[in-house]
């Protein structure tokens, strides 16, 4: 069977998933959620993201959680958003940027899903950011500083995903069939050991 992502028809066959759930890590501006739910129209599979679960279910944006009940409760929350997400069967699966961060929502992921990190630069992340004001933690006085002391704390933490994939000014679709394949080959790995 081939997979398309839009009019491009690339790539053999869909990866071998055996029931997980693949799941985006990144910062803030990587595109978990634009490119997500892209890769769910190639898998065929559902789109959730957490940070818009987590809004529906408490009827308020991140930043007006943020405000009310400050990081922790929101960390605390994303925490058993993410891994009900997860254990609720095969799906793609958009983290909100500090999710990956909780050890206990990275073991969640290990046992249900595949994980990508989508990797980006700075350049990009706070070129795709600053468009909206959606953001707490770039609410700061120097938001491109917030930024790079994020990438220094969280970096070697995505780095533990199973997989890495450059996030960069391309088509969604290119993106979306990278991961495509980087899923294919890991996949198929995975099943022959
Ligand atoms: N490949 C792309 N080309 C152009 N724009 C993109 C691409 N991917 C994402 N974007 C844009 O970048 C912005 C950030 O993307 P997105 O919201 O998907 O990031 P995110 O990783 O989910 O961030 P957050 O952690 O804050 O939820 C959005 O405005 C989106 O439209
Ligand atoms: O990187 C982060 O810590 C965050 C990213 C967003 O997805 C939201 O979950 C929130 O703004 C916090
Ligand atoms: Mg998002």
């Amino acid at each position: 069977m081939s997979v398309s992502a839009g009019k491009q028809k690339v790539g053999p066959s869909r990866p071998d998933l055996q029931g997980r759930s693949v799941a985006l890590v990144g910062l803030m501006g990587a595109g978990k959620t634009t490119i997500g739910r892209k890769l769910a129209q190639v898998l065929q599979l559902p789109f959730v993201d957490s940070d818009a679960e987590i809004e529906r279910i408490s009827r308020m944006t991140i930043s007006d959680l943020f405000a009310a009940y400050g990081e922790p409760e929101f960390r605390a929350l994303e925490a058993r958003v993410v891994a009900r997400i997860a254990e609720d069967g095969p799906k793609v699966i958009g983290t909100g940027g500090g999710a990956y961060m909780n050890a206990a929502t990275r073991q969640v992921l290990r046992e249900h899903a595949v994980t990508i990190w989508l990797k980006a630069d700075l350049d990009l992340l706070m070129d795709r950011v600053s468009k909206r004001p959606t953001r707490p933690l770039l609410q700061a006085p120097d938001p491109r500083q917030v930024m790079q002391d994020l990438i220094d704390k969280r970096y070697p933490v995505y780095a533990q995903a199973d997989l890495v994939v450059q996030s960069r000014n391309a088509k969604r679709e290119t993106i979306a069939m990278e991961i495509v394949a980087a899923l294919e080959k890991y996949c198929a790995q995975k099943d022959s050991e």
